[in-house]
C-alpha cells in the first residue's frame, strides 16, 4: 500500500488534532508533508517533533520566526509564513491529500490553492465553500479534485448517497436531505434568556468539543445556516430539498430520503475522529479510535423543528443562497466580525443576528464573478459589520 502524504491546515485546532490523531494510528498509511497554524507556534512545535513534517507554516512572520527558533534542533522542517506559504504547501508536488481545517475565511485561499492542484481536500473548512459556492466547485471541476466532506453532517449525507451520484442526488432517487441540527447549548432559552448569554456559556456545547468560532455559530443556529449552504454547493440541491431537523443527542448526523420511501442515516457517536477517518481512508474503512455506539445507553432520539424567530441566523443564511452572488460571503464575513466581537465580549449575544442583518442590508449583492470580487465583497462587509458594532455599543 502505498502511504498518503498529508498538508494538515489548521493543525492546533480541533479538527487538526483530531486529525493527526487518527494519523497517529496508522503509521503504516499516512506520512504527514507540512502542518500549518495560525499564531500558536508553541503548540505548532509540539506536533512537529512528534510528526517530524518537512514544512511547517505560521501565518505571519512574527510566529513563523518564534516557530523557527523553538525547533532549532530539528533541522528537518522549514518553516514558512503567510498566505504564501499557506498556499505553498497546500498545492505542493509532496502532498496528495489536503485537510482543509483552517477556521473561517483565512481557510479559502489555501484550500482554493489545493483544489487547484488537484489534491484529495477534505474539507472541514465550510467558509470557503459557502463564501464562494459555485466558483469553488467549478475549480473543483476543472482541476479534478477530489472533494471530500469532513463536516459530520455533509460526511453523513456523502455516506449515505451513491458515490457517482453525490453532485446529481435526483439521478439517484434522492427526494430530500434531513439534516440535523443539535440545536446548540441554548435550545432551551428562552428569547429573554438568549439576551445575556455568555461567551463560555455559548462554547459549552452539549455534544461536541470544537473550536470558539463553530461552537458560537452552533449557539446562534448560524453553523446549520452555513451547513444549508455547504450542502446545496456539495451535492447540487436547494434549500427546498433541504429539511433542518433538531436532533438534540447529535446521534444521526444526517440522513437522506429517497424516493420509494427509503430514509437512510449515518450514525455514530459524536467524534469528528469518525468523519475524518472516512475522508482519509475513502473509500476503505479504518480504526478511528472511537468507541462503538451504545444505542440501549442512548435510549431515545429526539426530533424538533427549528425556531427560527429564537435563532433568525438560520434564516439569514438561507435567504443569503436565495439571494446568491456575493450575498453568502457577505453573510459569513458579517458573522465572523460578530462572533469576534462576541467572543471578546464586545457585543451580546442576541445582537449577532442584528449585524448580519443590517450589513446585508447595507451591502448591494453582484454576481459572484470572480474570487477577487469575493474578497473585495468580503472586505467591505468586515468593515460595515464593525460599523454597526460600533454604534451598538456606543
Ligand atoms: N471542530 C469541529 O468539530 C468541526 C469544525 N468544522 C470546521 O472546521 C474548521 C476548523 O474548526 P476548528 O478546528 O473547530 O477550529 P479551531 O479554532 O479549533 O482551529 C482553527 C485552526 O486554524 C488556525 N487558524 C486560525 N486563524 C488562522 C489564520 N488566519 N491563518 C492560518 N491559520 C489560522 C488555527 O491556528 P492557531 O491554533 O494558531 O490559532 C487552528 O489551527 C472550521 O471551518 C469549522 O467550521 C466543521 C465541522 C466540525
Ligand atoms: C461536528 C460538526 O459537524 C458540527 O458542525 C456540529 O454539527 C455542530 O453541531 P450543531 O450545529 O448541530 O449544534
Ligand atoms: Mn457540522
Amino acid at each position: 500500500m502505498s502511504k498518503r502524504c498529508l498538508t494538515i491546515l489548521g493543525a492546533t485546532g480541533s479538527i487538526g488534532l483530531s486529525t493527526l490523531d487518527v494519523v497517529r494510528r496508522h503509521p503504516d498509511r499516512f506520512a504527514v508533508y507540512a502542518l500549518t497554524a495560525g499564531t500558536r507556534a508553541d503548540e505548532l512545535a509540539v506536533l512537529c517533533r512528534e510528526f517530524r513534517p518537512s514544512v511547517a507554516v505560521m501565518a505571519s512572520q512574527e510566529a513563523a520566526e518564534r516557530l523557527e527558533r523553538l525547533l532549532d534542533d530539528v533541522p528537518e522542517t522549514r518553516v514558512l509564513s503567510g498566505k504564501a506559504g499557506l498556499c505553498d504547501v497546500a498545492s505542493a508536488r509532496e502532498a496528495d491529500t489536503v485537510m482543509a481545517a483552517i477556521v473561517g475565511a483565512a481557510g479559502l485561499s489555501p484550500t482554493l490553492a489545493a483544489v487547484r492542484a488537484g489534491k484529495r481536500v477534505l474539507l472541514a473548512n465550510k467558509e470557503a465553500l459557502v463564501m464562494s459556492g459555485r466558483l469553488f466547485m467549478d475549480a473543483v471541476a476543472e482541476s479534478g479534485a477530489e472533494l471530500l466532506p469532513i463536516d459530520s453532517e455533509h460526511n453523513a449525507i456523502f455516506q449515505c448517497m451513491p458515490p457517482e451520484h453525490i453532485r446529481d442526488p435526483r439521478a439517484a432517487g434522492v427526494t430530500r436531505i434531513l439534516l440535523t441540527a443539535s440545536g446548540g447549548p441554548f435550545r432551551e432559552h428562552t428569547a429573554a434568556q438568549l439576551r445575556d448569554v455568555s461567551p463560555a456559556e455559548a462554547c459549552k456545547h452539549p455534544n461536541w468539543s470544537m473550536g470558539q468560532k463553530i461552537s458560537v455559530d452552533s449557539a446562534t443556529l448560524m453553523n446549520k445556516g452555513l451547513e444549508l449552504i455547504e450542502a446545496c454547493w456539495l451535492f447540487n440541491t436547494t434549500p427546498e430539498k433541504i429539511e433542518v431537523h433538531v436532533h438534540p443527542e447529535s446521534i444521526i448526523h444526517s440522513m437522506v430520503e429517497y424516493a420509494d420511501g427509503s430514509v437512510l442515516a449515518q450514525l455514530g457517536s459524536p467524534d469528528m475522529r469518525t468523519p475524518i477517518a472516512n475522508g482519509l481512508a475513502w473509500p476503505e474503512r479504518i480504526d478511528a479510535g472511537v468507541a462503538p455506539l451504545d444505542l440501549f445507553a442512548i435510549g431515545r432520539f429526539h426530533f424538533e423543528k427549528p425556531d427560527l424567530h429564537r435563532f433568525p441566523c438560520l434564516a439569514l443564511a438561507a435567504d443569503a443562497f436565495e439571494a446568491g452572488g456575493t450575498a453568502p460571503a457577505v453573510l459569513n464575513a458579517a458573522n465572523e466580525v460578530a462572533v469576534e466581537a462576541f467572543l471578546r465580549g464586545c457585543l451580546r449575544f442576541a445582537d449577532i443576528p442584528v449585524i448580519i442583518e443590517r450589513t446585508m442590508a447595507a451591502t448591494t449583492v453582484v454576481p459572484a464573478d470572480s474570487f477577487d470580487t469575493i474578497f473585495s465583497r468580503d472586505a467591505e462587509a468586515r468593515r460595515h459589520a464593525r460599523e454597526q458594532i460600533a454604534l451598538l455599543t456606543v
